[in-house]
């Protein structure tokens, strides 16, 4: 087994470093210098040096650089009266955390409350960087041999730094083979294992101490599997797929037998490059494809972003606090503004959709002692991350047949090429309880036209069932008569679609640590349903470039129930979801799987430990493209409030009131579409 450098882990250091799993929290301020004086209070302009009772800020070791980010005070309505903008930190003596920045706006104290939040992109870059030092100290001895060994390294947030003794310069074909090879592993998105386990342990099994600094009694120490046994601590990405590409970008001799390279990764313009460099010296065609393909989807990320990717770090006259960071533990008044208006607070900066091989927990979804399966807890625990950190995730090994996914896609297509007085035939209205098909642009979201056309369908109520609340939604389901088939094939689809999601909710009921039947009986024993059947034309403004917010197949929205399953179709991809600091991120097809996400009731169930993430849909491949989502609810009339397990979860504080599903949905479909006179036109 090959030895990498181990290095301390803040977690266990004194000073209460929350920032693996937190970005954001409350806090006392315990003391303040100005100068190296203490002081008692600080007011705007004054640069200082704050010390607090616990902190999500990493402190620079190991190489990797500390966070930026802000300390601050809120008052109602998410105002801030207090801005620390913090743009260092180190650990003093005794290894307390000191964190330097300056004043922009009000004053602290001592003793006082304040809210510490990193800077999630920043420290995204970083863990990033981390990571890559790490595979390099891999490769390195894989391409120039087993003697080789990392000599420094420095962690930084637009790059970083490896030192390495060799006694030559390195070839440039070994540079290539190291950026191949480091590329790969991204492409493979790896799973990165972490544990605590004790000092000993670790360098038992292979992980030895490096910087000449002290350790705890436990360490944290993360494994890539596949890839190597290598053990390391600090910050890391999750899954290899976050490194998003790398390029080297210089090598030099720095002392005799000691070289360095720099290395730039997470950034697409750069990994662009790389894939292009990559493309252009591969040893074969279908390397090269691999590489121009993977160039090709980096061009149309930066496209769909809009926004210019930067290297730097914030300007210095920047004290706005940017969308980036955390910012959790709001004042009560912040608090229930979220209740009223959904939030985007995802839990985290994610870069890519999990996916998660769910065959174990259909193996034994109704095992009694399915908690103890040693698959199922496996599943659950994907589950459980997957739904903090995006809401969104795909699963395979669902066992719905490919052949009839993929005739479900074919019936709808053949459908949405009929004549349009043809589809007419079953047309959507307030008197068919809002079933049947819909032109292009006639759904709405958040006012804007969506440029799709679909069939809704929704699960039968029948007359009175219950009361006047589902009264808009009476009526049965408008089936076209062409293609002949449709009907009888969507009808044992949607059965499929409801037994499946049925079962991913056991396992999600499991990853709450509540008892596999949380969702049945009166929660969602009756589960109602919904049902589109979605056609995305392909855009008049082909080039993607002068897009329009008409260009748009479905605006940027959170699903209403429990749990979407999206069947959408092959090679294009169009739909987007958005992560916590708004970039978009594309959840391309994957043959034989779904694309399932999270809806408000799950969330507010949940009291936002699972988020009900917002989406978008904009086809800009030059081929129509079809969709088709089933959508799993609660039983129409149950009343959902937050858990008193995920109550318990998130902190203690119940953050959403109770809501009745069929309200929640009544009011969206009947304020999802144009109004009729404007129809008729
Ligand atoms: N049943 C569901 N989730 N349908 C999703 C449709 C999303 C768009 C809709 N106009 C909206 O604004 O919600
Ligand atoms: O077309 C898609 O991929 C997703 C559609 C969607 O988000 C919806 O209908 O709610
Ligand atoms: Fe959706």
């Amino acid at each position: 087994m090959q030895q990498t450098p181990l290095e301390e882990d803040p977690a266990y250091a004194p000073g209460s470093f929350l920032g693996y799993d937190t970005f954001s929290t409350r806090t006392v301020v315990e003391a303040l210098l100005v100068n190296g004086k203490p002081v008692l209070q600080v007011s705007k302009g004054s640069e200082v040096e704050v010390f607090l009772n616990r902190t999500p800020f990493y402190a620079e070791s190991g190489g990797q650089i500390g966070d930026n980010g802000f300390l601050f005070i809120s008052q109602a309505g998410n105002q801030q009266t207090v801005v620390i903008e913090i743009k260092d930190i180190k650990k003093s003596v005794g290894n307390i955390f000191v964190h330097k920045g300056t004043i922009k706006k009000g004053s602290i104290e001592v003793g006082g409350e304040v809210e510490a939040a990193v800077d999630a992109k920043l420290r995204q870059r970083a863990k990033v960087h981390h990571t890559v030092t790490h595979l390099l100290q891999v490769v390195l001895k894989k391409v120039i041999g087993q003697e080789t060994s990392q000599t420094g390294s420095l962690v930084a947030f637009d790059r970083l730094r490896f030192d390495f003794n060799f006694h030559r310069p390195l070839l440039d074909n070994e540079l290539m083979e190291i950026e191949e090879l480091i590329n790969s592993w991204i492409e493979d998105s790896t799973l990165l294992q972490t544990k605590v386990m004790p000092l000993t342990g670790a360098k038992k099994a292979g992980a030895i101490a490096m910087f000449g600094e002290k350790y705890g009694e436990q360490v944290r120490v993360v494994k890539v599997p596949s890839v190597s046994m290598e053990l390391f601590g600090g910050t890391h990405v999750s899954s290899t797929s976050e490194i998003r590409g790398l390029k080297i970008i210089s090598k030099q001799g720095i002392a005799s037998g000691i070289r360095r390279i720099e290395a730039i990764a997470d950034n697409p313009v750069v990994v662009g490059i790389a894939c292009l460099y990559l493309a252009d010296r591969a040893k074969h065609d279908e390397l090269a494809a691999k590489w121009t393909l993977r160039f090709a989807s980096l061009l149309q990320e930066l496209n769909c972003q809009g926004s210019p990717y930067s290297l730097t770090v914030p300007r210095e006259d920047q004290h706005e606090i940017p969308e980036s960071v955390h910012r959790s533990g709001q004042t009560p008044e912040a608090e229930r503004q979220i209740e009223t208006q959904p939030s985007n607070a995802m839990a985290t900066d994610f870069k890519s959709i999990p996916l998660i091989d769910i065959s174990p927990l259909l193996a034994k979804w109704d095992d009694p002692n399915m908690a103890q399966d040693q698959g199922i807890t496996g599943v659950v625990k994907q589950l459980d991350q997957a739904c903090r950190e995006a809401g969104f995730f795909y699963v395979k090994g669902h066992g719905i047949p490919d052949s009839i996914i993929k005739e479900v896609r074919n019936v709808a297509r053949k459908f949405f090429s009929l004549p349009y007085e043809e589809k007419l035939k079953i047309k959507i209205s307030p008197t068919t309880g809002y079933r049947g098909y819909q032109r292009m642009g006639e759904n709405i979201t958040k006012g804007i036209p969506d440029m799709h056309e679909a069939i809704d369908c929704y699960r039968e109520v029948k007359p009175g069932m219950y009361g006047t609340l589902s009264k808009p939604l009476e009526g049965p389901n408008q089936w076209p008569i062409n293609p002949p088939n449709l009907k009888q094939l969507m009808e044992e689809y949607i059965s499929l679609c409801t037994d499946l999601s049925r079962k991913i909710m056991r396992g999600i009921a499991l990853a709450l640590g509540a008892s596999a039947d949380e969702f049945e009986g009166e929660r969602a024993g009756d589960p109602f349903w919904v049902f589109r059947i979605i056609g995305y034309p392909v855009l008049s403004h082909a080039n993607g470039k002068d897009m329009t917010e008409n260009d748009i197949g479905c605006g940027a929205h959170t699903d209403y129930g429990l749990l979407t399953l999206v069947n959408q179709d092959a090679d294009i991809t169009a739909l987007e979801v958005r992560n916590q600091s708004g970039e978009w991120i594309s959840a391309p097809p994957v043959p034989g799987t779904f694309v399932c996400n999270i809806g408000d009731m799950l969330k507010i169930l949940t009291n936002g430990l699972y988020e009900s993430t917002f989406h978008r849909v904009i086809n800009k491949s030059p081929t129509y493209r079809v969709c088709v989502a089933y959508f799993y609810e609660t039983n129409f009339d149950a009343a959902i409030k937050p858990l008193d397990i995920c109550i318990r979860r998130t902190g203690g504080t119940k953050k959403f009131e109770r809501a009745v599903y069929g309200e929640h949905l009544v009011s969206k479909v009947t304020t999802n579409f144009v109004k009729e006179d404007e129809l008729d036109s």
